[in-house]
Formats: structure tokens, C-alpha cells, sequence
């Protein structure tokens, strides 16, 4: 059961896909190089692959890796969060909305071996204000094999300024002089 805090209000509005948007089935590619949730440049990292879906939905994947595990042969769950998030917070990508994690509440049905493919998908629920709602579910043995992990978010509309005021300086200045329009806009999921 989720809290109060990830229950749309009354006021709440079905989430608005961006006119510019990707087309369902187009692959989102990482946000930002560096990014442990989906940047090829994290050895370590999830390389999560997310594609868009119809509406303010995704899917994607990610195949859990020797280095992600907590328990001997079996996914740390700070891991799967961290995928669920990602997932999650691609979606804002689909609203065009620069948005942080506020709130990530997670349900871990069944442990998930190492080697294992997990299959996500996610999707805004609502949005109200700066708030969006969304959820996420994982399934292993196939995107319609059983349920894995869920979770619910919100996350909080934020300037870019978030990320220019908080972030260190030299990880800011390297993804924003990257030649690439659309990666840079990305890395601070920013409107180009
Ligand atoms: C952007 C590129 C990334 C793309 C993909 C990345 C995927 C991964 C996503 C992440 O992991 S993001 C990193 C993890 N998250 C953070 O580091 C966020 C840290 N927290 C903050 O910076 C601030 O707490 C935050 C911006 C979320 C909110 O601060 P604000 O000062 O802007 O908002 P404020 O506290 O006034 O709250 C605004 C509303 O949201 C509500 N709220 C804020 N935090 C909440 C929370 N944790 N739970 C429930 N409600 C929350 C708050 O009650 C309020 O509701 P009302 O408008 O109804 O009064």
C-alpha cells in the first residue's frame, strides 16, 4: 500500500505526452554519459535501455551483472531501486518536464537471480502542479513473466538551475560543452 504523499490530489491531470516526444517504440538512449542508471560510460553502471511506449509510458531493460549483487547470486535491491528509478524518471523525457526523484516507495516481490533480464515498464499516472505521479513494474523470465519488484514515485518539477547550483562544477561544464545538442539538453533532461 502507498502512502498518502504518492496519492494524486482531486486537482490531479492526466499526464500530456510531448508533441515532440519519441515515437512508441523509439529507443530513449542515456540521458547522460555518466549516468549510473543508463550511461554506456559507468563500467559498473545498469546500461539500462529504455524505448517509449504510447501515452507518457515506457519500457526497458536491464540484464543484472556480477557487480550488482547484494546477496551471493542475487541483485541487490538498492540495485533494482536504482532501476526502477531510471525508468521512472525517463518518463520525464516524454513530458519534456526537468524533474527530480522526491519520493520512491518500492515493493520487492521475488529475489532476481544475476544474469537474470529484468523487464520494466513504467508510466505517469497524473500530474499536479510540479508533482508527477508515476509507477513501474519489473517482471522476470519475459516482459510477461511474473512480477519482480513495483514501485510508485513522485517526482517534483525543478529549473535547471537545480542541478547547475548542486552539481560539481566540472561534471556541468563537461556535459554542457558536449557537441551533441540533444545529450546535452539531456543530461539535465532540458527542453532543446
Ligand atoms: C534530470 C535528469 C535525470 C533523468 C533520469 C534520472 C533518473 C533518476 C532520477 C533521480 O534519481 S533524481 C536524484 C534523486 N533526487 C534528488 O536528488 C532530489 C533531492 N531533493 C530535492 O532536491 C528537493 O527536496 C526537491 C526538489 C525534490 C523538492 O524541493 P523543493 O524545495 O523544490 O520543493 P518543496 O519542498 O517546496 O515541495 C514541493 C511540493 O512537493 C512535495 N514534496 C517534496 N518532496 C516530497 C517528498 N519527498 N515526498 C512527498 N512530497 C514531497 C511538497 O510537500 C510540496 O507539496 P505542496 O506543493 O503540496 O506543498
Amino acid at each position: 500500500m502507498s502512502s498518502a504523499s504518492l496519492l494524486p490530489p482531486a486537482d490531479a491531470q492526466p499526464p500530456v505526452r510531448h508533441p515532440d516526444a519519441p515515437a512508441p517504440g523509439e529507443p530513449l538512449g542515456a540521458h547522460y554519459e555518466h549516468c549510473f542508471g543508463c550511461g554506456p560510460g559507468q563500467p559498473h553502471g545498469l546500461h539500462l535501455e529504455a524505448r517509449a511506449g504510447d501515452g507518457v509510458s515506457l519500457t526497458a531493460e536491464f540484464t543484472v551483472q556480477p557487480a550488482h549483487q547484494g546477496a551471493p547470486g542475487l541483485a541487490h535491491g538498492g540495485v533494482l531501486a536504482t532501476a526502477l528509478d531510471e525508468t521512472l524518471g525517463s518518463l520525464n523525457w516524454l513530458l519534456r518536464t526537468i524533474a527530480v526523484t522526491g519520493r520512491l516507495e518500492t515493493d520487492f516481490v521475488a529475489p532476481v537471480p544475476v544474469g537474470t533480464v529484468l523487464h520494466l515498464e513504467a508510466e505517469v499516472t497524473a500530474v499536479a502542479g510540479r508533482k508527477i505521479y508515476s509507477r513501474a513494474t519489473g517482471r522476470i523470465g519475459g516482459p510477461e513473466g511474473p512480477v519482480a519488484v513495483r514501485a510508485e514515485a513522485l517526482f517534483i518539477e525543478v529549473k535547471v538551475d537545480h542541478f547547475t547550483e548542486h552539481g560539481r562544477e566540472q561534471e556541468i561544464r563537461a556535459a554542457m560543452s558536449d557537441p551533441d545538442q540533444i545529450r546535452r539538453s539531456r543530461a539535465f533532461e532540458v527542453n532543446p
